[in-house]
């Protein structure tokens, strides 16, 4: 077989990499969430070589990423022309183990805009490392995405937000880096981006205000909100007094996922858009038979696709347009 040079793109420029013919250029690694608590396993060169294995076998070319969240995996089944990659056939790639992740990674069309979409994320919980959870982030940035957009399932702690409700998210708190736990700890390869990233403006102003924008614009302004998302390690969901707490902190949706896919984001440049999905009220009184639960969050995702997949569509399109207004 020919060996083969494939290019990925980062910050711009064509990163080649020599890779071997269609055959498995990698020696297969895949880690398991008991296993792959390394920090240091998804070097420069291993990011580059799961891009290229990805960008040899689509012929999509995309600039914007989307992760979908629990129960919100039906957006990428709305690609056209798609070409999907189960996890378990990435070389390198974690598998995802959680209900409502279907664990694929899609690349189509969504109205006619090139895009891929995990369709599936991998969070702390299912015992892989935060640098492990937001690898695919890097893969994006290294297909060419210069854009990425982050959806979630949260709780809404904010007693006005409402189950099936649109959070933007505006900043986070990232608890668990307070801990010094940080999908970035370890030796830094400053072809990623720098040591010490800034993270004040990790969510895009322009972006929030385009979303507020397409909310009004679905008719969708009392059923939208933009706050403040922490990501906690889960899975266990937040007693009354946690969530008391956070709440006094400033938070508004709670949830276990987004936040080290952001910082990953913002290390290595792509502009970020995140949303939570609001599935669920956060139970912050001892006097109530209800408790949280998975099922609500994967129903109340399945109940708002529509909603969610046009006002994601519409994300992608004014992206998109913004994408080509830079390059002119
Ligand atoms: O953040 P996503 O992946 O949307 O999922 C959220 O929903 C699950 C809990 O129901 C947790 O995984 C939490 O993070
Ligand atoms: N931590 C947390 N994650 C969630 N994901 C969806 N709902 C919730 C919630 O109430 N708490």
């Amino acid at each position: 077989m020919p060996e083969e040079i494939i290019p990925g793109y980062f910050n711009g420029n064509v990163v080649n990499s020599k890779v071997a013919g269609n055959s498995s250029p990698i020696p297969p690694r895949t880690p398991s969430p008991t296993t792959s608590t390394s920090l240091d396993i998804y070097t420069y060169e291993t990011i580059i070589e799961i891009a290229n294995f990805l960008l040899q076998r689509t012929s999509i070319r995309p600039k914007i990423g989307i992760i979908c969240g629990s129960g919100l995996g039906h957006l990428a089944e709305n690609l056209t022309e798609a070409d999907s990659f189960p996890y378990e056939e990435i070389p390198n790639f974690p598998v995802s183990t959680v209900a409502g992740h279907a664990g694929r990674m899609v690349f189509g069309y969504l109205n006619g805009i090139e895009v891929m979409c995990m369709q599936g994320r991998f969070h702390y919980y299912e015992g892989y490392a935060l640098s492990t959870c937001s690898m695919p982030v890097r893969v994006m940035k290294f297909c060419g995405c210069t854009h990425l957009i982050a959806t979630n399932a949260a709780g809404g702690l904010n007693s006005s937000y409402n189950v099936g409700d649109i959070m933007i998210v505006k900043d986070h708190i990232n608890i668990m880096g307070f801990a010094g736990n940080s999908p970035l700890q370890g030796p830094n390869d400053h072809r990623f981006g720098p040591r010490f990233p800034p993270m004040n403006k990790a969510y895009d102003p322009e972006l929030i205000e385009i979303a507020q924008n397409i909310s009004k614009e679905m008719g969708m302004e009392n059923d939208t909100h933009t706050g403040v998302y922490i990501c906690l390690g889960g899975p266990s969901y937040e007693t009354v007094a946690e969530l008391k707490m956070w709440s006094i902190l400033g938070v508004d949706a709670v949830g276990m996922s987004t936040v080290h896919e952001v910082i990953t984001a913002r290390h290595c440049d792509l502009k970020v858009f995140a949303f939570s999905l609001i599935t669920n009220k956060c139970i912050t009184e001892y006097e109530t038979e209800e408790e949280a639960n998975h099922e609500e969050v994967i129903t109340t995702g399945s109940k708002r696709q529509n909603v969610l997949t046009n006002f994601v569509t519409r994300m992608v399109e004014n992206i998109n347009s913004l994408i080509i207004n830079d390059s002119m």
